[in-house]
């Protein structure tokens, strides 16, 4: 017997004391806040108020000024970027194709993965597998934005972060992306999703994180 295996089931985010400066201006001010691991994280509040700004640290796109924000209870400082940006994928706000065919940009995150596991992953996102081959500028903008999900998903990833994911996309395109959203954090995904449609925060949101002027509320 060797002892008893830690599991490491924490993958809360966490925020103590985050600042974050932009100019003279505190866009996030002594901010505190717990993100759980469980079904959709919804942030929420005004245009400008600092969303976008608190999700890209989750992923340490931006680190902050004072404060200190972690992942799984250790702090982002003490983990390897790259390691942690396996862990915590992220869907911008603008679809980033890359040139060539779905296939291909699925490669480019993931180029072992076999047949089955881009298939298994474009069935996530409800793409057609018949899309493969498909120039990824011919696809709408609904289905690139489901490939960039994809594109995210494929390193099985434990959470994603969303920033406005469907804020270009008309009403059928936008509900077919919460669905998959929906199925992927039944299944035990970790999602916080940047969002300001008030009719789809109510629809996906398992809670609310209310951002304005520099605090985070629930
Ligand atoms: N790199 C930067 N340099 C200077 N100011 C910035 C930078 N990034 C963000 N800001 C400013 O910080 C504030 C918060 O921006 P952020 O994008 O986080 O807000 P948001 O709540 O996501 O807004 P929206 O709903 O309009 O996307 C804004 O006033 C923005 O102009």
């Amino acid at each position: 017997m060797w002892g008893t295996l830690a599991i490491v089931t924490d993958r809360s985010f966490s925020l103590r004391g985050v600042v974050v400066r932009r100019g003279d201006r505190a866009v996030l001010d002594d901010v505190d806040a717990d993100i759980p691991s469980d079904g959709i994280t919804v942030l929420w509040g005004p245009s400008g108020a600092g969303k976008t700004t608190l999700l890209r640290l989750l992923d340490r796109l931006d680190v902050p000024d004072a404060g200190t924000v972690s992942y799984g209870g250790t702090p982002l400082d003490d983990l390897d970027v790259l390691a942690l940006r396996r862990r915590v994928g992220m869907v911008f706000q603008r679809a980033t194709p890359f040139a060539g065919t779905v296939r291909d940009n699925l490669a480019v995150a993931a180029p072992d993965a076999d047949d089955d596991a881009v298939r298994r992953v474009l069935q996530r996102v409800s793409l057609d597998a018949a899309l493969l081959d498909r120039d990824a500028d011919t696809l709408s903008g609904g289905e690139v934005q489901r490939m960039c999900l994809a594109r995210t998903l494929i390193t099985e990833p434990e959470a994603v972060l969303l920033d406005e994911p469907t804020s270009a996309l008309d009403e059928g395109p936008r509900r077919t992306f919460e669905q998959s959203v929906l199925e992927l954090a039944r299944d035990g995904l970790t999602v916080v999703w940047v969002g300001h449609d008030e009719e789809q925060v109510r629809r996906v949101a398992d809670r609310v994180l209310h951002v304005s002027e520099g605090r985070v509320t629930t």
